[in-house]
């Protein structure tokens, strides 16, 4: 197998300074937030790689630079070894931006209520002067709805069914990697399951690769072939997910794993993960995670640990 996508010491820093502040007060420094620092993963043609977290830990904001959405502040993306940063053959760029799609969580907030599904399918094929002959009704039946919905509105279809809409979207300009950002974190446990095995399918199909983002491990297990767990921008551990279920290393994933959602009888969360996520503006010395985890030492409060190779796994803590 090759490697579709490389990620090489990827890092995005926004400026949160607030101008008006800064112009009351002289010489104020600028506020920095990091969202993501040094990331390193690669992905392998035609398989699933994801990347877990809590909220805020940087998963969006690497996928939408993998996509092309967000430049990178250090390191770089490479997508079947182009750099889109730095390529300059406008005929390269186009082929690789058709290359790589992207769907969202929400899949009513990212199509035009007003357009029909035809339409909506059909946009990034119009786009790239593309051929659409025919083609918004077999990608319809590819994803399991009907040719006859390419006349209906958004509105006229349920969360899934509209999640499917986006998923033939994506599909329509014959992608090699589809960046997936919380497909299906908006939709009922049963739905979730479907468009899962969905992608699943097309996967198989179609050659597809897929970068999943998620903030739920237990979603990810069984459709990635390996999983990166990011813990306030930086990737902590890696491996497939027997390796991060079977025997965990870093204390992060363990809680993970530990307080992956249990609803009890009253469909309350049971167990949630302990402690408060840092603030990105000002994150903890050392390894970030120390002042939630259970084993930290002296040295954990003072030096970040380097992300190492641990039998087959990667892994950034002293004590794993
Ligand atoms: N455009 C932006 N400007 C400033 N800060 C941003 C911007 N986009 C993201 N951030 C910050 O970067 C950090 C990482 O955000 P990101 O959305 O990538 O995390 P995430 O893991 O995808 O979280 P979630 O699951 O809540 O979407 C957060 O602290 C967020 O507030």
């Amino acid at each position: 197998m090759s490697t579709l996508v490389s990620v090489k010491n990827l890092s995005k820093v926004f400026d949160v300074s607030k101008p008006w502040l800064n112009r009351v007060i002289e010489r104020l420094p600028k506020a920095h937030l990091t969202a993501t620092s040094d990331v390193d993963f690669d992905v392998e043609e035609n398989a699933v790689y994801s990347l877990v977290g809590e909220s805020g830990s940087g998963k969006s904001t690497i996928g939408k630079m993998v996509v092309g959405l967000l430049q990178p502040t250090e390191g770089n993306v490479e997508i079947n070894g182009v750099d889109l940063a730095s390529e300059t053959d406008i005929e390269i760029i186009k082929q690789s931006r058709t290359d790589i799609q992207m769907i969202f969580q929400d899949p009513y907030a990212s199509m035009n209520p007003r357009w029909r599904v035809r339409d909506i399918i059909l946009e990034p094929v119009v786009a790239s002067n593309g051929d659409t002959e025919g083609l918004a009704e077999k990608l319809l039946e590819q994803v399991g709805l009907a040719a006859e919905d390419a006349t209906k509105f958004p509105h006229e279809f349920s969360g899934g069914q509209r999640q499917r809409i986006c998923i033939a979207r994506a599909l329509a300009s014959a992608p090699k990697l589809i960046v997936c950002d919380e497909p299906t974190s908006a939709l009922d446990v049963s739905v979730q399951a479907q468009v899962l095995n969905l992608m699943d399918d097309l996967k198989s199909e179609l050659g597809l690769t897929y970068l999943f983002i998620s903030h739920d491990l237990t979603v990810v297990r069984h459709i990635s072939d390996r999983i990166g767990v990011l813990y306030l921008g930086r990737l902590v551990e890696e491996g497939t997910p027997d390796q991060l279920f079977d025997a965990p290393k870093h204390p992060y994933t363990q809680m993970l794993i530990s307080s992956a959602p249990k609803i009890d009888g009253f469909g309350r969360e049971v167990d949630p993960p302990q402690g408060e996520i840092p603030d990105p503006i000002d994150p903890p010395s050392g390894c970030a995670f120390h002042p939630r985890c259970p084993i930290a030492t002296a040295k954990c409060k003072s030096e970040r640990p380097a992300l190492r190779e641990l039998d087959d796994n990667r892994v950034a803590c002293h004590l794993a």
